[in-house]
């Protein structure tokens, strides 16, 4: 039997036993050193997968962390090989009537990643520069976080290049229905359950549904997200940027020091970035900016509740950029064009997209005595940046560990929707809570013993990894 991850220390020796039991048995296939075999398997996924630079990036960040245990422990290879490969792809046409009368054609994508731990599930995101690298990337990591919370699911992407921005409600009804036409075919409650990401919120959510209830002719738990009148989950909305703030803090407690009294810089204004703020100053922390694809504000005190009531009503209307913030606080101050990553300041929480943080970036943070960088969007920094955190002793957590609140309580919705019931607030926060602890724990944990000390973003990847792998290999050569 695969042993679990918290298993792992008391039995490594089973690792051990099974690692030579493996190279015993394919002697005469894996001649290679695994040192080679790891390094030929890279220059294939890139030379298969030529051009896609955020898939690309994805994979190396992951393998440059797990390469020393795929040395080690061979049998592993033959599942990351596997891995990278998404299950499924699909790519179609979204065309669509906008309110000119005009026909408008947008492109669909789908990436099935795995489902080693259960039925797909990723969210859906509605943006202009989505392309499928980008899809295949976010799906891959995905695989990775998903494993983390523990909820028996598998991993997938999806969206379009569709940008919603300006449009009306008829044209974003028009185009999610569109869209759901080619896609619910690859749905259901037990196939691959979608939720919201970058520009899919509730109404989007509630578009999306509509159509596959009337296609399927089935009311079932087959999206998350769902408003809460019908079958949504308490604390979904708020989950992604809570449960970054509670991994943020068990990290900070871990070595000693607090968010509290400390000022943070976030980044996005969006759904993860509200959330974050919020959290942050009922911890009595003090953030100091948000941002949009525009430029980003800086309040030199900090916001208030006040100011992020007025943030929420910003973001809800339609015409809701950051700039109109400016109007109503006479502190703030708005830079056009520019990230907030200069701003001096103890933490970063990027929330907005991925990219966020190159190099240059990550250099001004540390220059600035930045003590710890969080990550609530999907893929915000690159891997010079990663890197850079770690060789400079600054924090880093990686968003598959710290943003996996969002999908946890995703995966509390299905279980709800499946037991025709709506849990309280406190109750989904409770868990919400713990499954972050659990997360922090189990990264830490895998982190010890492959000799990584409390590097989170390696032992994310191993724990995460080693769940999946060890489910596949059971699972057979599929
Ligand atoms: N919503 C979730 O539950 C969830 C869960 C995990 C991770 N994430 C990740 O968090 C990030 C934000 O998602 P969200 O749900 O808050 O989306 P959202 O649509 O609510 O907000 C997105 C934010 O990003 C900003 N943005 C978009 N393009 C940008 C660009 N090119 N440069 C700078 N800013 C840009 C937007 O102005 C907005 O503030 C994404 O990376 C997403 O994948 C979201």
């Amino acid at each position: 039997m695969p042993v679990s991850v918290t298993q792992r220390s008391e039995n490594s020796h089973i690792l051990e036993l099974k690692a030579k039991a493996y190279s015993t048995s394919h002697s005469g296939v894996a001649k290679k050193a695994p040192e080679q075999q790891v390094e030929d398997l890279r220059r294939a996924v890139h030379a298969r997968n030529e051009g896609e630079r955020e898939f690309l990036d994805a994979v190396d960040e992951v393998l440059n962390t797990l390469r020393p245990l795929l040395v080690k422990y061979p049998q592993y290879i033959e599942p990351f090989e596997r891995l990278v490969e998404p299950e499924r792809q699909i790519a179609f046409r979204v065309s669509w009537i906008d309110d000119n009368g005009n026909q408008v054609v947008n492109r669909g994508y789908r990436v099935q990643a795995n489902s080693a731990l259960g039925p797909y599930k990723g969210g859906l995101r509605f943006h202009k520069d989505l392309n499928m690298s980008v899809v295949k990337s976010l799906a891959f990591e995905q695989v990775f976080k998903n494993s983390l919370t523990n909820l028996l699911i598998g991993a997938a992407k999806g969206g379009s290049d569709f940008d919603p921005t300006g449009r009306s409600d008829g044209e974003v009804m028009r185009f999610c229905q569109s869209f759901m036409t080619e896609l619910y075919r690859y749905l259901g409650p037990d196939t691959d359950i979608p939720s919201g990401d970058i520009n899919v919120g509730s109404r989007e959510i509630g578009y999306l549904f509509g159509q596959y209830k009337r296609l399927t002719n089935h009311f079932n738990g087959a999206f998350t997200g769902k408003d809460l009148n019908w079958g949504g989950s308490n604390i979904r909305p708020e989950a992604t940027g809570y449960g970054l703030v509670y991994f943020s803090e068990y990290y900070c407690n871990h070595r000693r020091i607090s968010l509290k009294g400390h000022k943070s810089i976030v980044s996005g204004s969006g759904n993860v970035a509200i959330y974050t703020v919020e959290k942050l100053l009922d911890l009595g922390s003090i953030p100091l900016t948000l941002s949009d694809s525009n430029g980003y504000i800086y309040e030199p005190a900090g916001f208030t509740r006040k100011d992020l009531e007025f943030i929420k009503e910003l973001r809800i209307s339609q015409n809701g950029y950051l700039q109109q913030y400016t109007a109503y606080s006479k502190t703030a101050k708005y830079f056009p064009n520019e990230k907030p990553f200069t701003v001096k300041a103890d933490f970063a929480f990027p929330c907005a997209i991925q990219g966020e943080i190159t190099l240059n970036e990550a250099s001004t943070l540390a220059k600035n005595g930045i003590k710890g960088v969080f990550e609530g969007a999907n893929l915000p920094s690159s891997n010079e940046a990663i890197s850079f955190f770690k060789k400079n002793q600054i924090l880093f957590a990686p968003g598959k560990a710290a943003n996996a609140g969002g999908v946890a309580v995703s995966g509390l919705e299905m279980i709800q929707n499946s037991q025709r019931q709506q849990w309280s607030k406190e109750v989904v926060d409770e868990k919400l809570r713990l499954i972050m602890k659990d997360i922090f724990d189990t990264s830490l944990k895998a982190a010890n013993d492959f000799g990584y000390t409390d590097d989170i973003q390696a032992g994310a990847n191993i724990a995460g990894f080693l769940k999946v792998a060890d489910s596949m290999i059971q699972q057979g050569n599929v």
